[in-house]
């Protein structure tokens, strides 16, 4: 039984270490060919497996393909004469259910045993159990960038595959296939993965993560400017740069307005805070009331998109076998998540919160009408937004908004260097090991609200720089990842020219 042996399921100990009088060697939640989903478990005596228990909330049973049949079997060891392992391949289970596929792809492992026939027990037949094990679960999405994000994991999986990481390949089918997979996986199916992996762009990391974190980050929402909310009859403040000093700290909406949700741990400014592996200090979560993940869960990227800033201001290239090795070699670099949260009135006139997550850029105006308009022209590829691009900035739409937003002073913020006062070899670019990103983000001093209100061209906000091939630097140059900030860009109306520059 080497193969069990070999780091496969052999972490998966119970707590007494004990299985029906036995002592346990291993038990895992595996995959069986031709059955499905059982708990397999080694002792002494042999390899036993009943099917795998789906709670009657667990609203993953159709999702996973879980058995109902009465499928539960086991091998003395004395039958067995070989286990192998088996590469690569593909497990069939019973039933077909909604998003899977009824064939699965897996990392392999055949028990080959001996059973006495059943009609004449001294003639002795061969027997095989195939049983496979999921360890990363990937996304792969066929429509991204130019349309290769299969041959991208074509180029890659081979690495995976020498290293040992075994891999469940999800070929997406639709928008919205990742987040809705992720989103209904029970923390219990997530914690029996290692980590996930999306082969896309931006587009497809951003779904994978509101499907990680919709249903299960609990925190308090983002920071409201005083009058938020209040009627416009009752917002007499005046239309430009309007300052009150104010601390960050106290304006997040009343806990006794949402009493669901729980508080966790936060630092002054409501944000819940990690140092990453290199000391750096991030807004991401290590939290009691976060369960999920557990803590060696990695979220990877691989490049096969149309833009794919988050990859370019990670790993600092565009080359998706660079972040293959990244992954198999269990690099880590904390992110900053920039929670979105849209106010909507329902019917009965409650003001409800909508919430989001981003990793990279939110838009409003220009930005906004560009993803808009280039949706329409996908079959292009990257192009579409070249295309969409012109259009939209030719119509030079303008949008009245009003933007109330806490101005922080941090020692990692650079406001000359924003400002185009800094020469571009002054300006401290965030790449691989970036001292700043290193430096623990301490210094966030009290903040002011600021507004600014009138006819924008572009609101965006961006969480990284937002490089790309088009802009090497970046929306944001000096953006750095993990520094807890969002970097604001308003554009008010003005020139096609002065837009342009
Ligand atoms: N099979 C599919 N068919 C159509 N759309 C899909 C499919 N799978 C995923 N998508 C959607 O495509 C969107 C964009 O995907 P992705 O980020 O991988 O590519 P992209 O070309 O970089 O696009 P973007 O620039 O919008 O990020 C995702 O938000 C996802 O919802």
């Amino acid at each position: 039984m080497e193969v069990v042996g070999n780091g496969l399921i052999a972490e998966n100990l119970t707590s007494n270490g004990h299985y029906n009088g036995e002592q346990l060697h291993f038990s895992s939640v595996v995959f069986l060919d031709h059955v499905g989903e059982v708990n397999l478990s080694l002792n002494s005596k042999g390899l036993s497996w009943s099917p795998a228990e789906s709670p009657n909330n667990d609203k993953s049973s159709c999702f996973d393909g879980k058995i109902k049949s009465d499928t539960a079997g086991e091998i003395n060891i004395s039958d067995v004469y070989a286990a192998e392992v088996a590469d690569w391949g593909s497990i069939r289970r019973l039933t077909r259910c909604c998003f899977m596929h009824q064939n699965s792809e897996m990392y392999l492992f055949v028990v080959h045993a001996m059973q006495r026939s059943k009609s004449k027990a001294s003639v002795w037949q061969l027997v095989e159990y195939t049983f496979g094990h999921k360890d990363q679960l990937v996304f792969v999405n066929p429509k991204s960038g130019k349309g290769t994000g299969q041959k991208v994991w074509g180029v890659v999986a081979p690495i995976f595959a020498r290293a040992k990481v075994r891999a469940q390949v999800t070929v997406t089918e639709r928008a919205g296939h990742a987040l809705d997979l992720v989103s209904s996986m029970t923390s219990r199916e997530l914690n029996s993965y290692d980590g996930i992996v999306a082969v896309g762009g931006d587009g497809l990391f951003n779904e994978i993560l509101n499907g990680l974190l919709t249903s299960r980050f609990k925190t308090k929402y983002p920071p409201v400017p005083p009058d938020f909310m209040a009627s416009p009859e009752e917002d007499a403040s005046p239309s430009v740069s309007e300052r009150s000093e104010i601390d960050a700290g106290t304006f997040y909406p009343n806990e006794d307005q949402f009493p669901l949700l729980p508080t966790s741990r936060h630092n002054e400014y409501g944000f819940p805070s990690f140092r990453t592996e290199d000391g750096a200090c991030s807004t991401a979560v290590e939290d009691g009331e976060f369960s999920f993940p557990h803590k060696w869960f990695r979220f990877g990227l691989i490049p096969a998109g149309s833009t794919d800033a988050i990859v370019i201001c990670t790993t600092g290239a565009r080359d998706p076998i660079t972040s293959a090795l990244h992954i198999v070699l269990g690099k880590r670099i904390g992110l900053d998540i920039a929670q979105v949260v849209k106010w909507k009135t329902t019917m009965n006139s409650r003001i409800e919160p909508s919430v989001h997550y981003t990793a990279s850029f939110v838009g409003y105006g220009f930005y906004g009408d560009v993803i808009t308009e280039s949706e329409k022209y996908r079959w292009m590829g990257p192009q579409r937004y070249d295309f969409a691009g012109t259009k939209t900035f030719l119509r030079h739409r303008s949008y009245e908004a009003e933007i109330s937003y806490l101005d922080v002073k941090s020692d990692k913020t650079d406001p000359e260097a924003f400002q185009g006062h800094k020469r571009k070899s002054e300006q401290i670019i965030c790449r691989a090991d970036c001292k700043v990103c290193k430096t623990p983000c301490s210094d966030m001093t009290k903040s002011n609200w600021l507004r600014s209100r009138g006819q924008f061209l572009s609101v965006g906000a961006a969480v990284i720089s937002c490089r790309n091939e088009r802009a090497p630097d970046g929306l944001v140059a000096d953006a750095h990842l993990a520094d807890g900030l969002l970097h604001l860009i308003l554009i008010k109306n003005c020139s096609h020219a002065l837009y342009l520059w």
